[in-house]
Order: structure tokens, then sequence, then C-alpha cells
């Protein structure tokens, strides 16, 4: 066990300029596209960190080269090769888009192909995959990781109706390989009780950008429900956005300390979550400005609490709630009853490392309550997600002597965060 990380508080505003690395959405439909076009693909300003390395080892052992030339905006190159193949083993650490994406481009190899993850990864929802890659041709041992895909080297594909309501990912992982299926692939989400709808929309709009942007021809004119039409996957260069929602902890230093922060290459018109970060903050009570300089925060001097629908944007959780802990009004985040199933149970955990530092925190059917407390010095736990690290960052700005157990962990996507963290709060801007 690593030494707790001494959160740093911040003794005046925060005021600073922040790049952020690669989107790990982006880089990782990037990494899959290219591998699933015999042509291959390269991919500019793509995220290093454990999740996009993840991936690349797992094409790697389908037999697909890929070859990064290191840090500093380098190219990560996908080779032309002769398709995916097995036998493979396949590691998915706690990465949902490994888990979820890697299996439905993994059925048209042959051989066996067994899939395992991190302790946590083994109880992420994943019976829906592959209940759906059966149902479209594939023999799978296994409900839940680990388990072994017997490939056949192709897939008939075809129409499946899934419950989506656990995660986008599901749809977006078949959507990704559906082209390569023999008929295409046609998900269609049941809405099995009223009120359950696929979380994460923007990210399944980012999915169907993607394929269409490689030539691939995708039918989502219907809500609910989605149709790849089967075909050629065009090799080509994908330019990796930063990522938006990785940005959001800086964002944040802004928002809580009364501070302003920039973060540049914001891009104009985006399908990442992180985008919303703006008018969340807005409505909190900062001032959000776009220019050419990027998308500046500037915080206000007394933060107020939100009433707001995360459902779209459930990855910006942990961020939002850590401020709603230091704003100065109760708030109520909604539509996020998946997040249970995400790294860690995130309602569960943001409840209770609340609550430690004397917050006030309640987990409802399908989000949080939180009611502004005064706060004590206290040891966050992070529980393996490193946004839930980043959340405990953003707290103890305000909180001086705290301490998160284990920082390390925001590797999952943000390899230099501490640093990064430590730039930021000394920047002279
Ligand atoms: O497709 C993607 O890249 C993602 C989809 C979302 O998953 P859920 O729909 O499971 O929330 C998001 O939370 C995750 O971080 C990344
Ligand atoms: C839910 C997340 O990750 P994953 O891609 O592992 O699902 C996340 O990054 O917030």
């Amino acid at each position: 066990m690593t030494q707790p990380w001494a959160a740093p508080s911040a003794t005046a505003p925060v005021r600073a300029t922040v790049a952020v690395p690669g989107s790990k959405s982006i880089t990782n439909r990037a990494l899959l596209l290219a591998a699933l076009s015999d042509g291959g693909g390269t991919l500019t300003g793509a995220l290093r960190s454990r999740d996009s390395r993840l991936m690349i080892d797992a094409l790697q052992a389908l037999g697909v080269p890929v070859s990064d030339a290191g840090d500093g905006g380098d190219q990560v190159i996908v080779a032309a090769h002769r398709g995916l193949r097995g036998p493979a083993r396949v590691d998915c650490g706690l990465a949902g888009t490994v888990m979820r994406f890697v299996p439905p481009a993994a059925a048209i190899a042959d051989g066996d192909i067994h899939f395992d993850g991190d302790a946590r990864a083994r109880e992420r929802p994943m019976r829906t995959v592959l209940d759906a890659l059966r149902a479209l041709g594939t023999d799978i041992d296994g409900d839940a990781l680990p388990f072994t895909l017997h490939g056949k080297g192709g897939l008939p594909g075809g129409a499946v109706t899934i419950d989506a309501s656990a995660s986008s990912q599901f749809v977006s992982g078949l959507l990704l390989a559906g082209a390569r299926y023999e008929a295409g692939v046609t998900v269609h989400h049941r809405d099995t009780t009223a009120g359950k709808p696929v979380p994460s929309l923007p990210h399944i709009d980012m999915t169907v950008r993607m394929l269409r942007d490689a030539g691939v021809t995708v039918d989502d004119s219907e809500p609910n429900t989605w149709r790849v039409e089967p075909g050629p996957i065009a090799a080509r260069e994908w330019a990796v956005e930063p990522d938006l929602s990785n940005a959001t902890p800086f964002l944040a230093a802004a928002a809580a300390t009364g501070g302003s922060v920039t973060v540049p290459g914001w891009p104009e018109n985006t399908t990442q979550p992180g985008d919303a970060f703006g008018e969340i903050a807005s409505r909190m009570g900062c001032t959000v400005t776009r220019d050419a300089a990027g998308l500046t925060v500037h915080g206000p001097d007394q933060l107020q609490g939100i009433d707001v629908d995360l459902r779209d944007v459930g990855e910006l959780t942990p961020t939002v709630a850590a401020l709603a802990v230091l704003a100065h009004s109760p708030s109520v985040l909604r539509g996020i009853a998946h997040l249970r199933g995400h790294e860690t149970d995130r309602l569960a955990a943001l409840v209770t490392e609340i609550n430690a530092l004397g917050g006030g925190a309640t987990e409802t059917e399908d989000g949080l309550e939180i009611r502004p407390k005064p706060l004590h010095a206290g040891l966050w736990h992070a529980y393996a997600d490193h946004r839930m690290a980043t959340a405990g960052a953003i707290v103890g700005l305000a909180v001086p002597g705290m301490e998160v157990d284990d920082i390390a962990t925001t590797a999952k996507t943000l390899p230099d965060f501490p640093a990064m963290w430590a730039d930021m709060l000394s920047d002279e801007r």
C-alpha cells in the first residue's frame, strides 16, 4: 500500500492554464476502429494511460500490430494487417471500454479468446453484451469476467434487442464491430420498465460519428435503435480531442476557490460529455467563457448548489458532487443509478467519503442529495476509481489536512494527475 497523498489546500484563488491529454473514449474507439480496418490507422494526440495501454495490449494479443513512438504528441500507428486472430488472452483491467468494446470485435477472430480483469471488473455488468453476441452467433462460456469466447473467424450478425439501461457501452461495443459482421448489426434498446433509458447517449453519438468518419453507414434516426450496415471500415488519421471529463477537476478548482482556470484546445463541436461542464458550472454561479485561449471557468465568491440530471453525462458526477459539497446551498444529482456499476459503486462511495468528513450526503434511488455542512480533515478513499481520487483532490482544496489514500489510481486515464495538480496550484498566471 502506498502512502496517502496529502491533498494540497488552496491558500489563494487558483489561477492557471492547464492542458489536458487526449480523450480516453476517443482514443480507445480510434484504436479499435483502426484495428478493424484492414488498412490500419494513425492517431495523433492519443491518450497514454492504463486504459489506452490495455486497449493496445488487447489488440496486439489479437494479432494487430500497434506501435507507439511514446509521449509528447507522437503518433500511435496501427499497421495494416490481415485481420484479428486468436487464440489470445485479454486483460481488461478495470476499463469499461476494453471489456465492452473488444469482445464484439474479437467475435470475428478465430480461436479461443479468454478475457479477465481486475477483481472489481468481475463485478461490472457484462451479461448484456455476452448474451447479445450469443444471439448474433458467437459461442461464449460465462456471463461476466472471466469468460472465453470461441471465435469462428466471422459472425452472421443481424438484429438484437438488449436492455442497455446499465451502460451505453453495451450499444457502442456492438456498433463499433457491427460493420464487420456478415449482415451488419441492428441494436434495439428495450425500455423494459418506463424510466429506464440508455445512459450516456453522447457517448453513443461519439460512436456513431466516428463510424461515419470511417465511411460506415449508420442509421440512428429512430430513438433507441441503431443500424450499422456491413462493409469496410476506412483506414484514416484520427485527431484525438483533449479529454474534457478529465479537464473538469481542474476547472472545478477555479469554481471552488473563486479563481480562474483555462483549458486550451476546447473543441468547438464535440460529442464528449465533458462539454456540458461549462453549463453546470455556470448554474453553480461561475462565469464561463470560450475564446481562442480555450474554455475558462471563473469561480464565484460563493458557489451555489444545483439540481441537475446527469444521466447523459454521468462521468462528471464525482466532480459535480465534490463541488456540491463546497457549495452554500443544497444540491440534487439525478438520473445516475447506473453509476453503481462503474469503477466502484460511485453513489455509495461518494456518500461514505463525503459524510466521513462531516458532510451531508444521502443516496437516493437514482442519485445523490448533498447539503452544505462544515467539513473536517480526514482520509478520502478512492476505491481504485480515478474520478473518486480527483473528487478528493477538489474537496481537499477547501479542507486543510485532507489526504487521498490512492492518488495513483488516476493513472487509469490521467497518469500525470498529481504533478498536473501541483503545477496548477503553483501557476503564477
Ligand atoms: O463509451 C464510453 O467511452 C463511455 C461511456 C460511459 O459509460 P456508461 O454508459 O457505462 O456510463 C462513460 O461513463 C464511460 O466513462 C465512457
Ligand atoms: C465509467 C468510467 O469508465 P469506464 O470506461 O471504465 O466505464 C469513467 O471513466 O468514468
